[in-house]
């Protein structure tokens, strides 16, 4: 799996920084770093100018918070640390200065205190506050970046690319390119090269290389950032290589929900961009488009969110933009059946695909003016879970199996016969099952002054045919929920696996 590791990065020249993503210091508007941070090029950057703080603003549960704040407990298994080095939870350094002897300025404090000392100050703070004590940061003392900030995912950690197990993220980015007319194999192998290098260094919080950077993440760690490189069906035929095109990348079936927008479907290459900080992706986003140069253009380009970690007192699952619970019945990284359901086998087919997956792109736009002019009631029928707190209307919390079967006192389903949860179960679809990776979205206001809102579906799976495709057919035909939905765009790529070290993506398929 994934593997994702909280470090330092050479942008802070070695040097913990003051302003974490989402730490308490932020949150109580502490100073800039003391130490000098590295420009683009790799120089020693001048201190910036510290930050007045006005007044102290509440913590959110600055103690009790994890990098995944947003996920179910069950699925912290993903091979994130924190390391004491680096998290502010675990208190202090050994060596790093002591707090200040004299008096310290109100507007140097880092609180991240007990309650008593939090209350004291009029802050909130997070119930597993009480093992830090009120700490005071001296004024020159460089502070640990936060445990967002520091957390990165190794681009070639794994087998598979990152961003399909990796936690989701706070921010997402896709973009779709077309090769522009003309361009050969050679410059599209030149083209992956430069992504795969960005994409490198960028998620080991480094700048892109050769005085390239734009600065936009200068100050902030590697943040989770994931860019995953994906190719479309139109790919094949404008390199040459049909002979290489998966059956997988069959066209999508048309669904009678589709109102789908040509302009924003498809392409021949597909990035995904996520982090836990916006501008960390913004970097991540204006550093594959510049990279692109003359050869790739880009078609489209859609811009989500999930719940930031550390917004919820401990680990839940995310909620999506009709409030609802979502995420809960994904296959999860430790199911015996998950590698087999998610990735293409060693011995698949195409050979180039070994450890790959398929990324299924939907956006779909919510109804939430009906929708939320539904009752409690109403809602949570459609789903076929309570939405409070996602718990299946068969009974139990909500990681308790659904229990399709189960009828109420008056004898009728529990779980309504066009409930999605039932349309969408495994059980109900000879077994077909994907990793549900979405981002939610908002870009404003239609005419009719609705929301452009809904969700950035991302589907993974091992073959679309035996994942979203038999799913989707149904919910298309019997989902209670698809009444409040429109699928607007529509996308299918191919995603390798993670490149060999000193290799670059896709190499297997160009070079094979
Ligand atoms: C084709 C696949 C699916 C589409 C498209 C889809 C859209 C969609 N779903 C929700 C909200 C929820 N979906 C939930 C569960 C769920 N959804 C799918 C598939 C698609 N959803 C599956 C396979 C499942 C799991 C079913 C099961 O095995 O129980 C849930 C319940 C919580 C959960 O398990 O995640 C919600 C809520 C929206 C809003 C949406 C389109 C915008
Ligand atoms: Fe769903």
């Amino acid at each position: 799996m994934t593997q994702q590791k909280n470090r330092r990065t050479p942008r802070q020249n070695g040097q913990p920084r003051a302003e974490g993503a989402r730490d308490g210091a932020r949150n109580t508007g502490t100073t800039p770093p003391a130490q000098p941070s590295r420009d683009a090029a790799g120089k020693k950057a001048r201190p910036a100018e510290a930050r007045k703080q006005d007044a102290p603003k509440p913590v959110a549960a600055a103690a009790g918070r994890t990098p995944d704040d947003h996920r179910t407990d069950d699925r912290r298994s993903d091979g994130r640390r924190t390391d004491s080095r680096t998290d502010p939870r675990a208190g202090r350094r050994a060596g790093d200065p002591g707090p200040d002897p004299a008096p310290p300025s109100l507007t140097r404090r880092r609180l991240l205190g007990t309650a008593g000392a939090a209350g004291a100050a009029g802050l909130v703070v997070g119930g597993a506050a009480g093992a830090v004590g009120a700490e005071v940061v001296r004024e020159d003392a460089p502070t640990p970046l936060s445990s967002v900030g520091a957390t990165s995912v190794d681009f070639r950690g794994d087998r598979h690319q990152p961003g399909i197990t990796t936690p989701m993220q706070a921010r997402g980015h896709l973009l779709a390119f077309d090769l522009a007319p003309g361009v050969d194999r050679r410059a599209v192998i030149a083209l992956l090269r430069r992504w795969s290098a960005t994409a490198e260094r960028l998620m080991a919080g480094e700048p892109q290389s050769g005085g390239a950077d734009t600065g936009i993440a200068l100050d902030a760690g590697p943040s989770s950032l994931t860019v995953t490189f994906g190719f479309g069906r139109s790919f094949f035929g404008r390199t040459g290589l049909t002979a290489r095109l998966p059956e997988a990348l069959a066209p999508l079936p048309d669904f009678s929900a589709d109102v789908l927008d040509p302009r924003r479907s498809n392409g021949d290459l597909w990035v995904q961009i996520g982090a836990d900080d916006a501008l960390v992706a913004f970097h991540a986003l204006r550093a594959v488009q510049r990279d692109a140069g003359d050869a790739a253009r880009l078609r489209w380009q859609m811009n989500g969110f999930n719940r930031s970690p550390g917004a919820t007192a401990r680990p839940m699952t995310t909620r999506n933009l009709m409030g609802q619970v979502d995420g809960t019945n994904n296959p999860k990284p430790g199911d015996p059946d998950f590698a087999r359901r998610v990735f293409v086998p060693a011995d698949g087919s195409p050979g180039w695909m070994a450890g790959g997956s398929y990324a299924v792109v939907r956006r779909i736009r919510m109804l939430l003016d009906s929708w939320d002019n539904l009752s409690l009631e109403r809602q949570e029928k459609v789903i076929g879970r309570r939405k409070s707190d996602g718990a299946p209307l068969s009974g139990g919390t909500e990681t308790t199996p659904v229990d399709l079967a189960k009828l109420t006192p008056e004898g009728s389903l529990a779980i309504a016969g066009d409930a999605h949860v039932r349309v969408a179960a495994p059980e109900s679809n000879q077994g077909a099952a994907m990793l549900r990776r979405p981002f939610s979205y908002h870009d404003g206001f239609l005419d009719d002054g609705a929301p452009d809102a809904g969700l950035l579906f991302i589907a993974w799976q091992a073959d679309p045919m035996k994942g979203f495709v038999p799913v989707q057919r149904k919910l298309d035909r019997g989902d209670g929920l698809s009444r409040f939905l429109r699928h607007e765009a529509s996308g299918l790529f191919a995603v390798p696996p993670a490149p060999e070290p000193g290799s670059y993506v896709g190499r297997a398929l160009l070079e094979g």
